[in-house]
Formats: structure tokens, sequence, C-alpha cells
């Protein structure tokens, strides 16, 4: 289910921006038109954003990109700036709405072998845009490196030339831009790595596209956003009780292991679990009983103490793998778990051990799925870094294609939702749904916020957020617990950034357009 205000994340892949465009232009709007606010929405941003460039290069390629270029310089000139045009192609190759517009700018069109950066204060670069169909190389290639090379800030057209609109990558030569204007909606190339640092920070320029050309599409992509989740978020209530909020549980590991699990469990506390328990082997049982209060503590040493334990149908959402060792150990505890129905947040160690044989939890993942419990459907979460996601899906990894092509593919598979981290985290769900991180800090690349992470996956699981929508917001609230903490962060740091972050939450879910 997508929920309306969740339409204002979505990212569009090229294909279904041209059809949101088809839509607009068929219900009245000429392409012109659109093509003009483009160019007001780009000139309005060098005005803002560099008010003192006096001299303005503009790269214009051989599609619409080139005639949002030929458009802003226009305008840029009507407001007293000096502007010149490098085409790829000469004007008179233009077609379209991009003929339209190189005819109302009149100017001539330099060719782009001679353009020079150095000479100028600003570059706009219009080469191309979505409709990026290869490897730039040639001339293109070599506007593009000059351009790189040169210290002149840089002003993207929808998105910097040689980023792929659907997947970030580089095809061939790419522009790093120093600010990118897109219009209608992002596109999933501007979150996804490298394109999401290529194109520096992204302003999505309303043209005029009605947000009802959506409804004919069937979004599949978001950025990871509170309006795409918050709809579906159980937020503890007045007349709630603890129990109501779902009992979480961390597996913890040996002796010298615990802190992982800890971490885990804190966040799961603060994520708002209404109770937590960590399970620990006897050999831990002190070690964690020393650093514990609010979180309790029960033995469990093999398989026959945990399925003693799931007896208490309380018990609804599983952490395991921080800390806990790679083996056998693991995979008979994530297999008695998804058994008993309840819901498990796979991490670290416990992804580990399911290399080469994973396939025996993901048909228990796929049966658990379709049980009833008391706080929702149970779950199987997955939450690898990249070299975890290799050893459980080697073949997906070495496939060519995007980081969201591979964590749909592997949620597919698995019949998980996969949690695919880095610093453009992409969540998929089985069903295809996914979205893409587009918040947090470099500062969250740092030893157990991936603990803290599986922990707050945990917290929404066990209060019963659908896993789609609890691995979503988990994600949401760690890099907005990141971005209030600042520099300096370390994992500890993040549970107690949380009722900071719940209240924003509490805030937007009364109130859900603030
Ligand atoms: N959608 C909207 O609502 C609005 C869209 N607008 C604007 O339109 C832009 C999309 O325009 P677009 O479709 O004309 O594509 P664009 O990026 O200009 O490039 C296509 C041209 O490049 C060529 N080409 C491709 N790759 C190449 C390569 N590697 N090396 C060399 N050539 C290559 C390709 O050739 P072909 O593949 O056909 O041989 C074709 O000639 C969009 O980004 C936005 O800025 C706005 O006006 C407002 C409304
Ligand atoms: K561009």
């Amino acid at each position: 289910m997508v929920f309306q205000d969740a339409r204002g994340t979505a990212l569009l892949t090229p294909d279904e921006m041209a059809e949101a465009d088809r839509r607009t232009i068929a219900a009245g709007t000429p392409g012109i038109v659109l093509m003009e606010r483009a160019a007001e929405a780009v000139a309005a941003a060098v005005h803002s954003g560099y008010p003192q460039a006096e001299w303005i290069a503009l790269l214009a390629g051989p599609g619409n990109n080139g005639g949002d270029a030929y458009a802003a310089a226009r305008l840029l000139r009507e407001a007293g700036r000096r502007v010149e045009i490098f085409g790829l192609v000469p004007p008179t190759k233009l077609r379209g709405d991009a003929a339209i517009a190189a005819t109302a700018f009149g100017g001539t069109a330099h060719p782009v072998d001679s353009f020079d950066p150095a000479a100028f204060d600003l570059v706009i670069d219009g080469l191309f845009g979505a409709g990026l169909s290869r490897a730039i190389e040639g001339a293109a290639a070599e506007a593009i490196r000059k351009l790189n090379a040169a210290p002149a800030p840089v002003v993207a057209i929808d998105l910097p030339s040689g980023v792929s609109g659907a997947t970030g990558e580089r095809l061939g030569e790419a522009v790093s831009a120093d600010l990118t204007v897109t219009f209608f909606r992002r596109k999933p190339g501007h979150l996804l790595e490298p394109g999401r640092s290529l194109c520096g920070p992204t302003i999505v320029a309303d043209i005029g596209i009605p947000a009802t050309v959506l409804d004919a599409i069937a979004l599949m992509i978001f950025a990871n956003e509170p309006e795409l989740w918050i709809g579906a978020l159980k937020r503890p209530s007045d007349a709630g009780h603890k129990y109501d909020r779902g009992h979480a549980v961390v597996f913890s590991g040996s002796a010298t292991r615990t802190g992982a699990a800890r971490l885990a469990a804190a966040a799961a506390l603060r994520g708002g679990a209404g109770l937590v328990t960590v399970f620990s082997p006897g050999s831990a049982l002190m070690a964690n009983a020393a650093h514990l209060t609010a979180i309790m503590l029960k033995r469990c040493d093999d398989e026959a103490a945990l399925g003693e334990h799931l007896t208490d149908a309380r018990f609804n959402a599983f952490v395991l793998g921080p800390g806990f060792g790679v083996g056998e150990r693991a995979r008979n505890f994530a297999a008695t778990v998804l058994a008993a129905g309840r819901s498990l947040v796979l991490d670290a160690d416990g992804i580990t051990s399911l290399a080469g044989a994973p396939d025996a939890l993901f048909a228990a993942a796929r049966g658990a799925g379709k049980g009833a419990s008391p706080h929702g459907k149970p779950a199987l979460v997955l939450t690898p870094h990249d070299g975890e996601f290799k050893r459980l899906f080697p073949d997906i990894a070495d496939r060519q294609g995007s980081k969201l092509e591979r964590a749909r593919a592997a949620a597919e598979r698995a019949g998980a939702v996969v949690v695919l981290k880095g610093r453009d985290t992409v969540i998929a769900a089985p069903d295809g749904r996914a979205a893409i991180n587009a918040i947090g800090t470099p500062w969250l690349a740092t030893a157990g916020t991936g603990d803290v992470l599986a922990g707050l996956v945990a917290a929404e699981l066990a209060q019963g957020t659908p896993s789609f929508e609890a691995a979503c917001a988990a994600v949401w609230m760690h890099g907005r617990a990141a971005e209030l903490f600042g520099p300096g962060l370390i994992s500890e740091d993040l549970p107690a950034m949380l009722p900071k972050v719940h209240r924003e939450l509490d805030a937007l879910a009364s109130n859900p357009r603030a």
C-alpha cells in the first residue's frame, strides 16, 4: 500500500518521468511551457546561489536538457548576466522544444571543443539529463573533463551529465556538480551513489506537473522520508500498556562480546518497544547483568532453552547477529525463532552464518510470513552491509546493476525485507517496493552503529509496524539521530538522541504536511 502523502517522496525513473511529462502535455500544458519553467527554476537557483557570478558558461546537449540550457541562458541574460553557450551540436540541429528555446535565445553558440572553463564564474551543465542513453565519449567527455578540473562552480540541469537517472551510476565521463536543479520529483540517481555525491545539494522545482499524473504510475521507488511510512507506524498511545508495544529480544554473544547486543537492546528500548530482554549464554550472564537496568536478562544457552522461552508468546521480535558469533548455533536459533512465528532481524554474524546455504531460512521466513501474531505479521529483515550481502547473495552481488536493483533482487529471493546499508542505504521489500535513504552523516560510519540500527528495526517490529515500513522508519530514525547529534558521534550516542527524533515524528504524525 502506498499512502497518499507518500507520493511526494516518489522517485521517478526516467521512463516514469517521461510518462508524467506526456500526461501533463496531453492535459494541455505545452512542452515548451514546461521547459520555460524548468529554465526559470535554474535561473532562480543561480540568482540565489551565485548572485556574484557575472560571466556564465552554459553547456548545451542535443536534446531537451540542452533546450533548458538555451532557455536559462536567455533568462539570465535578461537579468543582466553575461552568458556564453557551448553547444554539442549547432542550434540548427536541435529539434522540438529545444529548437524553439534556441531560436528564442537568438545568440550564437560556440562549439563545445572551444570551451575553456577558466574564464567563467559559473558553468551550467545542460549536456544530458533524463535522455542519457549510453556512455559519454568524445567532445562531450572532453568538455566534462575540463569542467571537473576547473575551479568554477557547476550547476547541473536535472542531473549532472553522465549520471544515470535510473541507477546513479556513471555512464562514461560524469560532471561533478555543486548544485543540481531537477524537476517535479527526484530520480533514483539523485540519491544512489555515486550520483548522489556528483549532484551536490539537489533542488526539486515545481514546474506545474500535477501530482495526479502519478495516479497512473505504479510507484515503487521512494526517498526514505517520514511521509512514506508515518501512516503505518505504531506510536505509543495514552491508553496503551507496555505489553501493547511488544517485547523485543536481543541475543547476546559470549562473555567477551556482549556490547553489541546491549547496544541493539538499548536502541530497541529507546526505539519504543514496550519491553526488551537480552537472551544471554550462561557464560556471559554476569557481564550483561553488570550493565543492564531497564533491559531484562534471561539465560539462553541452547535451542532447548530458546524453545522454552518461546512458549511465552509476548516475545515477538528478535535480533540475532551483533557480536553473536558465526556458526551453526546462529543458524539454528534463527530457524527456531522463525518457526515459532516471531519476527527476526538478522544482522552481522547472523547473516554471515547463512553464507552458502541461506535457502532453508528463506523458506522458513516465507512460511512464518503467512502466520498471524498478536503484534502483526512476523517477518524476516536482513541488514547486510556490502560485504555481508556478497556472502549471502554472491551471484546478485556480482551482477551488473545498481544497488537498488541488487537489494530488490535479494528481497524477492529471500522473501524478506533487505536493508542494504551504506550512505545510500536501500530498503527493499519482496513485493518490489524500495526506499533510498536520503539523510544521515558521515559520522555514522563507526563501530556499533549497525547494532543500533538492528535494535531500532526490532523496536518497530515489536510494536507491530509492518516490516517494510519498520525497516524504513528505523533507517530514518538512525540517520536523523546522527544528524541531531552532529560531529563526534559514536554509536552509544544514538539511543540518547532518540527522544528528539520521536518528538519530530510525533509532530509529523499529528500534522503530516508540516
Ligand atoms: N520530462 C519533463 O517533464 C521535462 C524535461 N525537461 C528536460 O528535458 C530533459 C530530457 O530531454 P531528452 O529526453 O531530450 O534527453 P536529453 O537528456 O536532453 O538527451 C537526449 C539526447 O542526447 C543524446 N544522447 C544520449 N546519450 C548520449 C551520449 N552518451 N552521447 C551522445 N549523445 C547522447 C540522445 O541521442 P539518441 O540517444 O537519441 O541518439 C538525444 O539526442 C530533462 O533532463 C530535462 O532537462 C525540461 O525541459 C522540463 C520538462
Ligand atoms: K545535465
